[in-house]
């Protein structure tokens, strides 16, 4: 199989990461942090989590950089040194190991078009389902010339802890979150064919999707299911295995781009799966430009099955503002 090293090392290192976050959402995360709608148990759990996953790969691929979603300078500042200490304890590391591997996570491809070969890596996707003890994920992507050949994406809290793998032409597969090896269970998308008896889902918040679109648009495609609203790319997970048909994010705002780590480990999946991947207006995924989708706005996935009534649909619906 191509990418078997690359693909036992991302399992191994989203497993450790997956763990570490276990362990903060379970000590950390309590009725007063929800109350006080307090941030920092996922900034302790951002920061180890990328810790973990760049430490283990600059061990195994030196010479492959990684597109982290955090760097660590609000960690270096003198302010912080309690979150150091939680964030070097949680990691399993020093204070200095621990800065050192999240900074690995620092490249932008666009800093260097020459670099065609990274990592990506989002060490939570969801931090708002984390922070209400919901749904978040782990989500590592290989990029190749601007597509992505690998993904895992670890869902801790779906269905008593899954991770799901997806290599370039070899399928995707579902894996348990607390096992070893690579050895996984094979997963298609539902093969619903009327996009009437679909269900989709949806980001949990407002200001990610736009909710009100997505409303008319499945209306006005036959949907009757309510929208499944779930954190993260367990969205990606979601459409990947079956259970729901459609994933629609659609921009909320002028200006935003999507970043590469919220959607590289998703997409694989979901492709591998069998689905289809495009951006709103149906474009593909350009994941070349540098840390952001630079060429695209939102996404949707879906089965396949129906993918480009549903692009029709959306673009009559919204209007993309740059
Ligand atoms: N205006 C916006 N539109 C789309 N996505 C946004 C956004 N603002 C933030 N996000 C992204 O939405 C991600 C969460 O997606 P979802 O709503 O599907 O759970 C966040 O990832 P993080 O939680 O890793 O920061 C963040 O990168
Ligand atoms: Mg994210
Ligand atoms: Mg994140
Ligand atoms: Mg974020």
């Amino acid at each position: 199989m191509k990418y078997e090293s690359e693909l036992q090392i991302a399992v191994s290192a989203v497993r450790a990461a997956s763990k570490v976050c276990q362990q903060v959402q379970a000590n950390l995360v309590t009725a007063a942090t929800l109350e006080k709608k307090d941030k920092s148990p996922v900034t302790v759990a951002d920061f180890a989590s990328q810790a973990v996953v760049c430490g283990a790969l600059k061990a195994a691929f030196p010479g492959v950089p990684v597109v982290g979603e955090e760097d660590s300078k609000e960690l270096r500042e003198d302010e912080a040194a309690e979150l150091r200490a939680k964030v070097a304890q949680h990691a399993g590391m020093s204070e200095a190991e621990a800065l050192e591997a999240i900074d690995h996570g620092g490249f932008d491809p666009a800093s260097d078009p020459g670099v065609t070969t990274y990592w990506t890596l989002d060490p939570i996707d969801g931090t708002k389902g984390f922070l209400r003890g919901e749904q978040y994920a782990v989500a590592l992507g290989l990029i190749e010339n601007g597509k992505v050949v690998l993904g895992v994406l670890g869902c801790p809290n779906l269905d008593g802890g899954l991770l799901m793998t997806a290599v370039r032409g070899e399928g995707a597969k579902k894996l348990s979150i607390d096992g070893e090896g690579t050895d996984g269970e094979t997963v298609g998308v539902s093969d619903i064919e009327d996009v009437s008896q679909a269900n989709f889902c949806e980001s949990v918040e407002s200001g990610h999707s736009d909710q009100d679109a997505s409303v008319k648009i499945a209306s006005e495609l036959g949907i009757t299911a309510e929208p499944y609203r779930i954190d993260s790319q367990c969205k990606y997970a979601a459409v990947a295995r079956g259970n729901a048909a459609i994933y629609l994010r659609l921009p909320t705002r002028p200006g935003y781009r999507e970043k590469i780590w919220d959607h590289a480990a998703g997409m694989i999946v979901v492709e591998e799966a069998g689905g289809t991947v495009t951006d709103v207006l149906g474009k593909p995924v350009d994941f070349s430009l540098g840390r952001t989708l630079e060429n695209n706005r939102g996404i949707i996935a879906t089965n396949g099955k129906f993918h480009e009534r549903v692009v029709e649909v959306v673009s009559g619906a919204i209007t993309v503002v740059d």
